[in-house]
């Protein structure tokens, strides 16, 4: 779709080079507007959680090539629109939030933006927007009136969101049918009050999103345009996103920096070069060069990609610090399994055996009062923890996943039990 279309705009350029364009209802004219300079644009994130996850970063980067082109981009925070609840997308109704959650998901969500965008008075900065401000404050028979008037429900019926909820017979109650009138308001109401002419979001938006410019037609705005982007999904299937641990969130109280490092750095092979385009602002030339590397270097692209897209959302100096606890840990692992080795039947631990016994068979100490005597002083650590019995029995738990145990003698000499 966006194969044979050669943008002039710096905006489309990027987007388009980096892979974020799944859909738009007109690139020739939206590339003129962009060329033209100074475009605004909105995207509106609904407040169903405390943090918004990895999957709302490609809409928030959306934003940020937009301000990084010489556009003013808009974020929302859906105030009103949660209290309603999105069936895009959603094959159940959604448990319906109280305003109080609402109101404190709302809060904790908006911190993320500031990351990525500049805020402030200029042409270029960013607004933060709220729908609740004018949402909240509707009237019933004037909004039926004025804008209900212009909603089609022919035309409804055929929106993806409702279509595959009538289909599966599944339940779809009038508060979730009225979302895409509210979400299209929405579009009309920014363009008037910013001037906004470009609504993006992920591809499940695309429905809300051209009813908007359905709405905005039949009001009288000026021509509007929609941008979606594809939703991610990784190698193998899975929404970008959710783990089998959960969600990917941002906000580090949910998910701390070193694993969100983790993440990234875990991405499958075949998605490094499309996640470096999409989730950092690496140059391409520079992306180029990681995505070409080879075999075990592949590793290194990982963890470019796990620095710059940490450093995104938690800042430099958490990503680099993230980025060293990681290779301490890989370190010390190397370290620990090219320690000296010595076996021990499976028979024998089974049967118990005492930790005194273990040091000598170890080597650490000649007997077992030697022993003894270590453990008063605080000398002898098993796995790291120091021992304070000598009573005490290594068992199978001691035995780590790969099946040794780690018995030091002071700060320096270390020896691993292996299982035989
Ligand atoms: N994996 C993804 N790839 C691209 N965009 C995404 C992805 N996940 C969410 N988005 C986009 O982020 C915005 C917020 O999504 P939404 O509030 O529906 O969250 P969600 O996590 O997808 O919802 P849920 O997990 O409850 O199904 C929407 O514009 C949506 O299109
Ligand atoms: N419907 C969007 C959020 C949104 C809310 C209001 C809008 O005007 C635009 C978008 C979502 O669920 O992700």
């Amino acid at each position: 779709m966006t194969a044979d279309f050669s943008p002039k705009s710096d905006f489309l350029r990027a987007l388009i080079e980096r892979g974020f364009v799944h859909q738009c209802s007109d690139f020739a004219g939206l590339d003129e507007k962009a060329l033209a300079g100074g475009l605004t644009a909105y995207i509106g994130f609904d407040c169903t959680a405390p943090s918004l996850h990895v999957g709302s970063l490609l809409p928030i980067m959306l934003l940020a090539w937009l301000q990084r082109t010489g556009g003013k981009p808009l974020p929302l925070v859906g105030g009103g629109t949660t209290r309603v609840g999105d069936p895009s997308g959603k094959d159940e109704s959604r448990r319906l939030l109280t305003i109080e959650q609402i109101d404190a998901n709302k809060a904790s969500i908006k911190q993320i933006f500031e990351r990525f965008l500049a805020f402030g008075d200029g042409p270029t900065d960013a607004l933060l927007l709220d729908n609740a401000d004018w949402l909240a404050r509707l009237n019933y028979i004037d909004f039926l009136r004025d804008v209900g008037r212009h909603f089609s429900v022919n035309r409804m019926l055929t929106m993806d969101s409702v279509k595959l909820r009538l289909e599966r017979e599944h339940e779809l109650s009038f508060i979730e049918f009225n979302y895409m009138c509210l979400q299209a308001y929405d579009f009309v109401e920014i363009n008037k009050r910013y001037g906004a002419l470009l609504q993006m979001g992920g591809s499940d938006q695309w429905g809300n999103i051209v009813t908007g410019l359905d709405l905005g037609r039949r009001m009288g705005t000026p021509q509007l345009y929609a941008l979606t982007s594809p939703l991610l999904t990784t190698s193998s299937g899975a929404k970008m996103g959710k783990t089998a641990a959960g969600a990917v969130w941002l906000n580090a109280d949910m998910l701390s920096p070193y694993d969100y490092w983790q993440y990234w750095r875990n991405t499958e092979d075949a998605d490094v070069a499309r996640f470096l385009k999409l989730f950092t602002f690496l140059p391409m030339e520079e992306i180029g060069r990681l995505a070409a590397l080879q075999g075990a270097e592949v590793n290194e692209a990982k963890k470019t990609l796990a620095t710059e897209a940490t450093a995104l959302v938690h800042g430099r100096a958490a990503a680099e610090q993230a980025a060293e606890t990681a290779r301490a840990t890989f370190e010390e692992g190397a370290l620990a399994l090219s320690l000296p080795k010595v076996a021990v039947s499976a028979q024998e631990i089974d049967a118990g055996l005492g930790v005194l016994t273990a040091f000598v068979k170890a080597g650490l100490v000649a007997s077992t009062g030697e022993a003894r005597r270590q453990i008063k002083g605080g000398g002898l650590r098993v796995n790291d923890a120091p021992v304070t019995d000598e009573r005490g029995v290594l068992g199978e738990k001691d035995f780590a996943e790969d099946g040794v145990v780690k018995l030091s003698l002071g700060k320096k000499k270390h020896v691993l039990l292996e299982r035989s």
